[in-house]
């Protein structure tokens, strides 16, 4: 599914507006994230950090679980886009790519601040199964939700 560059621009958007939620008391790296489902709805995201350091989860998979709960298990992603409040480059972390590949369609597309070191250089736009090739998938049962 295509998105018309006014699509990309509110998505971007929503991504930066997420991350003012962020509780990231720990590393102070406040992420968001804005999923553009296959319905061309908005469902949004931000990093919830623990103090077990491991439980923290990230912008991008707080988006994906709100929007199975809120839609349901068919959800499909058309495009994601991540942004942060600390100027960085992000895109997302191997954890999230593997969640997200799961509901990704196959032209999905991930919209993220690239740069060199610390410093944000622009916003790329990638595929993003060029971010993430050869997935690990099971095969579903026929009781499941295709
Ligand atoms: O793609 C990423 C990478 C990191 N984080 C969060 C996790 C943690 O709270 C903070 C620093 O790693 O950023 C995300 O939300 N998304
Ligand atoms: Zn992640």
């Amino acid at each position: 599914m295509s998105l018309t560059s006014e699509e990309a621009q509110r998505l971007q958007q929503a991504a930066t507006q997420a991350a003012e939620n962020a509780y990231a008391p720990y590393s102070n790296f406040r992420v968001g994230a804005a999923i553009l489902l296959d319905d061309r709805s908005i469902v949004t995201g931000c990093n919830v950090e623990n103090a077990s350091f491991g439980l923290t989860i990230c912008a991008e998979r707080s988006a994906m679980v709100r929007a199975v709960s809120e839609k349901g298990p068919h959800v499909r992603v058309a495009a994601i886009a991540i942004d942060n409040l600390n100027g960085a480059p992000s895109s997302p972390c191997g954890a999230c790519r593997q969640v997200l590949s799961e509901f990704a369609q196959e032209d999905a597309m991930v919209f993220f601040p690239t740069g060199s070191g610390n410093a944000v250089s622009g916003m790329e736009n990638r595929p993003f199964f060029d971010l993430f090739p050869f997935s690990f998938a099971l095969a579903k049962s026929p009781s499941e939700p295709s």
